[in-house]
């Protein structure tokens, strides 16, 4: 998946400075982050509304077309994937999965405190749960 993201982030990026008549990306850089974001907003709540009538189909649409603003707004607020990347490996690292760290734990002492080394790794997403190695 990252290589898709990686791929649209380039196209977005190539697509910054054509004419904003004929390409929705140029436009929306045209109009600015207030305008990106907006539009990030409405995928994301589109994506929420698909997802609690159950509609699959427009989660996944939908999740594409929040997935195409959210490489925007990166590219107009100067984030790369690869930061992204960096941040999800650092998490993962400490908590065994990509999550949010809490917030005490931002500033991390060098040494993994002993509640955090306690934890066992969690492994992979299996299903939709994420399952502890036993
Ligand atoms: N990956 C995408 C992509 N995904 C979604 N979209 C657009 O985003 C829209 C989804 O947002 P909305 O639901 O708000 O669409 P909308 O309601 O019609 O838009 P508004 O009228 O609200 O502005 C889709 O209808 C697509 O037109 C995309 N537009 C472009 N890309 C890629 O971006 C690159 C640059 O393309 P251009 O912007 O066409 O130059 C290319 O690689 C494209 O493949």
């Amino acid at each position: 998946m990252s290589d898709s993201l990686e791929r649209l982030y380039l196209a977005v990026l190539a697509a910054r400075d054509l004419d904003p008549a004929t390409s929705r990306t140029a436009r929306l850089f045209q109009r600015g982050p207030s305008k990106m974001a907006k539009k990030l907003a409405e995928e994301a709540i589109e994506v929420v509304i698909d997802a609690v009538n159950g509609d699959t189909d427009a989660v996944i649409r939908e999740s594409a077309d929040l997935l195409y603003n959210l490489t925007v707004l990166w590219a107009s607020a100067g984030v790369r994937p690869e930061d992204v990347w960096r941040e999800m490996t650092r998490r993962e690292d400490m908590l065994g999965i990509a999550e949010k760290l809490p917030k005490s734990s931002m500033k991390l002492p060098k040494v993994a405190s002993p509640r955090v080394a306690a934890r066992r790794p969690i492994v992979a997403l299996e299903g939709r749960t994420a399952r502890k190695r036993h």
